[in-house]
C-alpha cells in the first residue's frame, strides 16, 4: 500500500486523490470533534466551509457547530471543542458543521474515492479501515491556514505505524515526509501530550481557555470507530466484521 502524508491543505492537490482514500487529519480540533460527536450519537455531520453555507444548509432540528479563532460562531449551537459535542447536546441530531481548517480539508478530498476523519483517538481503527478500503491512501494533514501543525504529522505518524502493524513493513511505501512524521511520531509517542502543548495550536489553545481540548485531543486509540464522508454526511463507517470491539 502506498500512503502519502501532505503536509497542510495549502499543499494538497486534489486530482492526486482520484481512486484513493483520505484520511483528513485535523487533531485540533476539527476531526477529534467529529468523532467524539458521531460516536456520542449524532445523526450525521454535513462539513461545510464558509457560515453563510452552513445558515443556507440548516434545517428546523439541526445543530449548528463550529468555529472562527477558535471560538464559537455567535449564534452557533456549538463551538469547536469536542466537550461540548455530549451524549446529551448531540444524540439523534444532524450537525451543520464549520471550522478554520478541518472542513476545508475535507471539502479539498472531495475528488478521493472515500474519505475518513481521523485524529489521534481514532488512528488505529483509521488505519485499519484503510486497508480495508484497498486503496492508496493519503493522509491530508489539515494544517493552521495553510501552515502545517506538529498535531497533525504526529497523528500521521502514528497512522503510519497502525499500518506497518497491520500489513507488514515491507508492505507499506511513503513519501519522505511520512518517514519524517513516522520518526518524529516515534520520537514523541510516551510524552504526546506533552509535545502537542509545546506546538504552536497547543499554546494558542491553552492561551484562548481550550486547555482541556488538548487533554482530550491527545489521547491515541481511545475511539475505535471511523467517520466517512457518504454523499454530503459524515457517518460512521460500519464496524468491519474482521475487526475486534476494542
Ligand atoms: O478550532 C480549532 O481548533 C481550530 C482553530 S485555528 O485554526 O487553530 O485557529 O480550527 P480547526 O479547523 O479545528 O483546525
Ligand atoms: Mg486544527
Amino acid at each position: 500500500m502506498h500512503i502519502e502524508v501532505v503536509a497542510n491543505i495549502g499543499e494538497a492537490r486534489s486530482d492526486d486523490f482520484l481512486h484513493k482514500t483520505v484520511i483528513v487529519v485535523d487533531v485540533l480540533r476539527a476531526t477529534s470533534t467529529i468523532i467524539t460527536a458521531l460516536i456520542n450519537g449524532c445523526k450525521g455531520i454535513i462539513p461545510v466551509e464558509t457560515v453563510l453555507k452552513a445558515k443556507e444548509q440548516y434545517q428546523e432540528g439541526d445543530l449548528l457547530g463550529g468555529e472562527r479563532f477558535c471560538k464559537k460562531i455567535p449564534g452557533f449551537d456549538l463551538g469547536n471543542s469536542p466537550a461540548e459535542y455530549t451524549w446529551e447536546s448531540v444524540h439523534g441530531k444532524r450537525i451543520i458543521l464549520t471550522t478554520t481548517n478541518g472542513t476545508r480539508g475535507i471539502q479539498k478530498a472531495m475528488k478521493a474515492d472515500h474519505i475518513l476523519a481521523g485524529a489521534l483517538l481514532n488512528s488505529r481503527a483509521c488505519a485499519q479501515a484503510a486497508v480495508d478500503l484497498k486503496r492508496d491512501t493519503v493522509i491530508l494533514c489539515a494544517g493552521t491556514q495553510d501552515v502545517f501543525s506538529l498535531e497533525d504529522g504526529l497523528c500521521a505518524g502514528l497512522i503510519l505505524e497502525e499500518l506497518a502493524n497491520e500489513l507488514g513493513e515491507r508492505n507499506i511505501l511513503t513519501n519522505d515526509f511520512g518517514l519524517a512524521m513516522r520518526g518524529c511520531y516515534l520520537q514523541t509517542k510516551d510524552t504526546l501530550y506533552e509535545a502537542i502543548l509545546a506546538s504552536a495550536n497547543g499554546k494558542k489553545m491553552s492561551k484562548s481557555g481550550f486547555h482541556d481540548d488538548l487533554i482530550q485531543c491527545s489521547r491515541p486509540n481511545v475511539a475505535n470507530r471511523v467517520p466517512i464522508l457518504e454523499r454530503d454526511q459524515l457517518v460512521l463507517l460500519p464496524q468491519s466484521l474482521t475487526r475486534s470491539a476494542f
